[in-house]
């Protein structure tokens, strides 16, 4: 079976096990869900270095508009992954599939966004945990579903290129950190075990939203060793940026008088230093995926019963 949707070509490796309108049907709306929650992200405001509503923090070729864009022009690639975990059982096809189609998702990526990287690593992040929400719609809890990801991360891709030359690999290799690809393979720890419940958190307490979100953010901040930073600003900056999203935390968040302060002042030396927290970015764009996705949960099993 071959369902064309825009560019891309949707094949079924094994059969499905379930209708194949449903199918295409729920795929479309775990893609919706990601691109709610990238643009969502991008919405946020104030983020400190980062494209919001406000600015394009340390971006010259970034904008709001242009994010949101990017974001919506994805969905064809998240549905083609959601239904590729819906429809092939076998791991190792599956990984491969994915990452054929993360590679097309980059490359029209680009040329919607005239040659701007401004979600490579949300397509490989999200890409991994629609496909992964969408291999069991009975399990999407968080932990489940960034457990399934962390397997296809760690599932070898016969037709990856070795080498990508990317800045965030050329910083893994100077800096000796992970990066997305090790964050992926761990299961997304900062995804699962500090940006959901400081949002958790961060509601009960009775926060708006927005402040939730940004506290959210500020806590992946503290801990991600955010490849956008280092090769833009090296381990100082990134040292900088993890204690100066703590101080802010420590303060109370960005909802009290010193809290705000600290965040102004974090804001203000990632500007100097010309450096973006994109990799907490995304963890922030995941983090609220799979809590819209545990929201709907008793639905999306329905839909494929
Ligand atoms: C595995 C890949 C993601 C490739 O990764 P690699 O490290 O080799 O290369 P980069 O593409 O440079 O970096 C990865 C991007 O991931 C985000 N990120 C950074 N650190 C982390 C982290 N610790 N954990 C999670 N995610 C992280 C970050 O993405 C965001 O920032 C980008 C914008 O930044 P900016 O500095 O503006 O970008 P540039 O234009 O490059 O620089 P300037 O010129 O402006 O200075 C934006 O993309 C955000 O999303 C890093 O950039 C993956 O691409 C891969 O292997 N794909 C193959 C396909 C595949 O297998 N897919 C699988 C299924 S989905
Ligand atoms: N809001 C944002 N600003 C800059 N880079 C990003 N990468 C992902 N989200 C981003």
């Amino acid at each position: 079976m071959l369902i064309i949707e825009h560019d891309i070509q949707l094949e079924t490796v094994e059969p499905l096990s379930i209708d194949a309108d449903a199918a295409n049907q729920t795929a479309g709306k775990l893609a919706h869900y990601v691109v709610a929650a990238l643009v969502d992200e991008a919405t946020l405001t104030p983020k400190p270095g980062l494209v919001d509503m406000r600015s394009r923090g340390s971006h010259i070729d970034l904008s709001w508009s242009l994010m949101c864009e990017s974001a919506y022009a994805l969905h064809p690639t998240f549905a083609a992954m959601a239904h590729a975990g819906m429809t092939i059982n076998n791991r190792q096809l599956l990984r491969e599939k994915i990452g054929q189609l993360g590679r097309e998702g980059e490359a029209w990526m680009m040329d919607v966004t005239g040659g701007v990287n401004t979600h490579r690593g949300a397509i490989w992040a999200l890409g991994l945990l629609v496909t992964a929400a969408a291999q069991d719609l009975h399990d999407i809890s968080p932990k489940a579903v960034a457990e399934r990801a962390a397997l296809l991360a760690q599932t070898k891709d016969q037709f990856a290129p070795v080498i990508t030359g990317n800045k965030g690999e050329i910083a893994c290799q100077q800096h000796g950190v992970g990066g997305a690809k090790l964050q992926a393979q761990r299961g997304f720890p900062l995804v699962v075990n500090v940006a959901l419940p400081t949002l958790q958190q961060s509601r009960q307490s009775g926060l708006k939203e927005s402040s939730a979100r940004l506290n959210a953010l500020l806590a992946v901040m503290t801990q991600l060793d955010d490849t956008c930073v280092l090769s833009r600003g090296g381990a100082a900056a990134l040292a900088l940026v993890q204690a100066g999203a703590q101080r802010v935390l420590d303060l109370g968040g960005v909802t009290t008088a010193f809290g705000k302060a600290a965040f102004n002042q974090l804001e203000a030396n990632m500007l100097a230093q010309n450096v973006s927290s994109g990799g907490a970015a995304d963890m922030l764009a995941a983090a609220l995926f799979l809590d819209r996705l545990a929201l709907d949960a008793k639905h999306l099993a329905n839909e494929v019963n």
